[in-house]
């Protein structure tokens, strides 16, 4: 993988990633504070976070393997916002959750600080017209149903509460993809497509693993593609990686995914009960790798998750955080080869993400002169344009 690009830092107080730490970090402590009634000695230490984040320096604590584990405890003692963009954030989550007690012991211990919001959005009217939609869509021909799944599930990562907290985007409608190779990604998904690699089937039959991003309205498309995937036959089993604990928001967790079916079923959707026997049979397993966690890339994951890879016919990554640790969270070229960057990985792998932050790969240059023509920077971080990118 080319490594020539810059690793993005949060120091230019112009750029994105210096908006996120100065204003949505302290945006979001705020929102923890009021949507949990977490006693002085959490709330004191939010305010020391927010404080250190600001205008602080990091501090790791001893006690923590995590900073070891996922060698961050080389940013101890640096500003904040001389970190690389994606340490920084790492680092800022794993901070807010020690800060309200997450890791315990103690009576917070395992009590998620983003589920309120987590939870609120299930019960919103665009999530409830979402699953209305599902009836009509039955009707439709296969194809146009693992299409428009596609694109549900694609267009579902723009519902992060994290980047809602800043944008002032709305709920635009979708726009035209900037790169577009669905052509290639849906004879993957059907099995239709002639497999140079062979991998993965035989006996044990066709692996998909999907790399989740967001709870709530991101995770129910994504469990509605998986579920047409498994149910006409298109994969045996699915493996889907999801965080281990809460992590940028809104980042799914096995509660999380939990409280999705549970909904999909509650809604009387054929969709919920044939996920729940999925997940007690063994077609739809459940994975929470600690990497997920880590402020690292992909290209650094360790040798049982790069096996997990392996083993798939076809990953699916969701959404921008995961953009940014698979080709790596650089300043790359646009036109830089999304194959090229991807080249470590071991597996066919896509990418459906819209497009939340500076980094991108991938574009021909009449698009990016298009975009930048007349949007200037705005299209890389608004949230409003989108990739479907394939690396077989
Ligand atoms: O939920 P997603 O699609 O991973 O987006 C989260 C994105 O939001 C941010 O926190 C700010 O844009 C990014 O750092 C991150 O990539």
């Amino acid at each position: 993988m080319p490594d020539t690009a810059p690793v993005i830092d949060c120091a230019d107080p112009a750029s994105f990633p210096h908006s996120v730490l100065a204003e949505r970090h302290p945006a979001l402590v705020r929102k923890v504070q009021d949507a949990t009634p977490y006693g002085p000695e959490q709330r004191r230490a939010l305010d020391a976070l927010l404080h250190e984040t600001l205008h602080g320096t990091v501090e790791a604590p001893a006690d923590d393997a995590w900073w070891d584990t996922w060698n961050a405890r080389r940013y101890a003692g640096r500003s904040w916002f001389s970190l690389p963009f994606l340490a920084a954030e790492s680092c800022f989550y794993r901070q807010l959750l020690r800060a309200v007690g997450y890791f315990g012991p103690g009576p917070w211990q395992g009590v998620d600080p983003f589920r309120p919001f987590k939870l609120a959005e299930l019960d919103t009217p665009e999530a409830a017209a979402e699953l209305a939609a599902l009836g009509p869509l039955s009707e439709q021909p296969l194809p146009d149903q693992l299409s428009a799944l596609l694109h549900g599930s694609l267009w579902g990562n723009r519902a992060d509460l994290g980047f809602r907290l800043q944008s002032t985007e709305g709920t635009a409608v979708d726009s035209p993809l900037v790169v577009d190779d669905s052509d290639a990604l849906l004879p993957l998904l059907t099995g239709t497509a002639p497999d140079p690699h062979a991998r993965g089937t035989g006996p044990a039959g066709r692996t998909l693993c999907l790399v989740a991003d967001n709870a709530g309205r991101e995770l129910i498309p994504d469990l509605l593609l998986v579920d047409h995937l498994l149910t006409h036959g298109h994969f045996d089993r699915a493996l889907l990686h999801l965080k281990p604990y809460p992590y940028f928001v809104s980042d799914a967790t096995t509660a999380d995914t939990l409280d999705a079916v549970r909904h999909l079923v509650a809604a009387k959707t054929d969709a919920g009960h044939r996920l729940h026997s999925a997940l007690s049979e063994g077609r739809l397993t459940l994975r929470a790798h600690p990497f997920s966690c880590a402020p690292l890339p992909y290209a650094d994951m360790p040798a049982d998750l790069r096996a997990d890879f392996a083993s798939a016919d076809l990953t699916l990554m969701k959404g921008d955080l995961n953009y940014r640790r698979l080709v790596g969270d650089r300043l790359w070229h646009p036109t830089t080869p999304f194959t090229e960057v991807t080249s470590y990985f071991p597996g066919p792998v896509a990418a459906l993400r819209t497009l939340k932050s500076d980094v991108v790969t991938g574009l021909t240059p009449e698009t990016e002169t298009t975009l930048t023509t007349t949007e200037g920077r705005r299209w890389r971080t608004s949230g409003t344009r989108a990739v479907i990118q394939l690396r077989t």
